[in-house]
This record gives structure tokens, sequence and C-alpha cells, in this order.
């Protein structure tokens, strides 16, 4: 049964030692990553997702800012860190931590990271590149499924993909990455109607839903590669995914975790887009 569970620790763990090295190497050419991630407000989802990615960017060598404004900060302060931070060459990853609190336009505030330091990749520019099939900066979780996908084996070349969600951040870029390695690809989403019958059809089956669960036995086709993006936090305290784990697993052939599955892949992908974008700088400027 173990061999069905997609260890997204271990590959994550895999990428970080990865982009580890790299770092190195370009450290020895004289040019260090640096990313910055800027923090708005207290929730503590958010503070610890933050502390998680500046130890793991201190832990592969390169520099991090952690900007961290309170909660009643305006629109236009967090606008002018942005900009200082556009302007500043030892930075080559800009990130601003989501959800942001409600006086605060999410999409202006994405709207004014320099495109080429946009390491979450949720800038227009990055968007419309991914659409195009250009290279562009690639949102973290989608990348990280993909690479999960690759190296547990999975073929996607005509395969029937179903991606329950059609966020900007994980639903919409995970449509176009798999369209890009030729599966076929069908979007759900709230209204959808009937999606169990839509989501049985489905060989690779992406859940980002965001609601604890929802994926039952009745939505999965026997021998379906599953993989759960949902992080939700339960009565009970303890993580828990959009799939009901329990009950998939007997019929999935593969499925990934939570915890453990989709979400470390996040971070270990944003220090892959930092290191891409030092290299894009630094080779630029050298
Ligand atoms: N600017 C961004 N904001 C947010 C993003 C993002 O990619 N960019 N994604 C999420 C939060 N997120 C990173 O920011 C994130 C979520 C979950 C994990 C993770 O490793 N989860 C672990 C469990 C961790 C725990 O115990 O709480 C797991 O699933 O095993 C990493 C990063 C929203 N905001």
């Amino acid at each position: 049964m173990d061999g069905k569970i997609i260890d997204g620790k271990e590959i994550s763990r895999q990428i970080k030692e990865e982009v580890k090295q790299e770092v190195e190497q370009l450290k020895a050419e004289g040019c260090t990553p640096g990313l910055a991630v800027i923090l708005v407000g207290n929730d503590p989802a958010s503070a610890s997702y933050v502390g998680s990615k500046e130890r793991t960017v201190q832990a592969l060598g390169m520099h991090s800012e952690v900007i961290r404004m309170d909660e009643a900060t305006s629109e236009a302060k967090l606008l002018g860190e942005i900009r200082r931070l556009n302007d500043d060459p030892a930075i080559h990853g800009i990130l601003v931590q989501l959800p942001l609190p409600d006086q605060i336009d999410e999409q202006r505030i994405i709207s004014e990271i320099a495109p080429e330091k946009d390491v979450d990749g949720f800038h227009p520019v990055n968007a419309g590149k991914l659409m195009a099939g250009l290279p562009g900066f690639v949102p973290c979780t989608p990348l990280g499924i993909m690479v999960m996908l690759e190296r547990s084996g999975v073929v996607l070349e005509g395969k029937h993909a179903v991606v329950v969600g059609r966020s900007n951040i994980v639903g919409k870029p995970m449509s176009m990455l798999l369209l890009q390695k030729n599966a076929t690809v069908t979007v759900c989403h709230s209204r959808t109607a009937d999606l169990p019958s839509i989501t049985k059809q489905a060989d690779i089956l992406v859940a980002a839903v965001g609601r604890e669960g929802m994926i039952g036995g009745e939505h999965v086709k026997e021998g379906a590669v599953v993989i759960d993006v949902g992080i939700n936090r339960g009565t009970d305290g303890k993580l828990h995914g959009d799939v009901d784990f329990d009950a998939v697993l007997p019929i999935a052939s593969k499925i990934t975790p939570v915890p453990g599955g989709v979400g470390p892949m996040t971070i270990a992908m944003l220090m892959a887009n930092t290191l891409e974008s030092a290299r894009n700088a630094c080779r630029q400027n050298g």
C-alpha cells in the first residue's frame, strides 16, 4: 500500500539539495541569490509559512530579507516596499504572502512586482507567458505537482487530467502545465454539474477546492493518480486535504498525503524559482 503514496517531503528534500549545490556554484561566480518575503498582518498560518521560507532560504545559502508589516498597513505603504525591492540588485525574488488584509487590493500588489522578480509566478505577465507557452515564472504549487508527477514516473501524454478548482494560484496554471505535457484537461469548479461523473473519468485527478474531504471514493476511477492540494485545518486542529484519503487510497494507483504531499513542494519550487531568477539577472549583468 505504501508504494502508492507520493512522498512530497522526500522529493522536496531532493529539490532543495539540488538547489543548494547550484547556489554554491553561483556564489562562486560572485552572485548570491536573494529572496524578499513580505508578510502583512498576524495570520498564524501565513506567519508560519513565511518563517519556513526564511529558514529554507538561509539553509540553502541564499540571502533572505523578510519584511513584516502590521495588519493596518496601507496599500500605498506596501506598494512603496515593493518598488524599493524592485530596485534592489541584491534581491532576485519578491514574494508577498497571501492572503492580504481586506484594505489591500491583491491584484494591484501582485502587478507592482517586477515580472522578472515575480518568483511566485502570479504577475499577469508571467500568467500570460504560461498561457502562451513562453518561458517565465510558474506558480510554485502547480510547478511542484508537475515535478512530483515526473519523479513518480507518471506519464501524462494522452491521459485525461481533471483539475477541480480554477484559482489563479493553482487550478488555472495547473491545467496549462498539464496541457503542455499533452494531457487532455478538464477543469471543474463550484458550479460544475454532477462532479463525480467527470472526476470518475480522470486518469490524473488534481483536487484544489479548499474543502476538507470533498473528494471521496465515488469521485475516483480505479487506478487514478490523485493529487491533493487542500490544506484545511480541521476542527480536530489537524491538517486535512480535499481528498478523503482513507476512502480513496484503496482505489488510487498513486496518491499524495496531507500533510507531507504537495505542501512541501511549494517552498522547494520557490527556492528553484529564486535560483533561476538570480541566474537570469547575474548572466545579464556579467
Ligand atoms: N505568495 C504566496 N502566498 C501563498 C502561497 C504561495 O505559493 N505564494 N501558497 C499558500 C501557502 N504556502 C506558501 O506560501 C504554503 C502552504 C503549505 C505549505 C506546507 O508545507 N504545508 C505542509 C504542512 C505545514 C503545516 O503543518 O502547517 C504540508 O502540506 O505538508 C507550504 C507553503 C497560500 N499563500
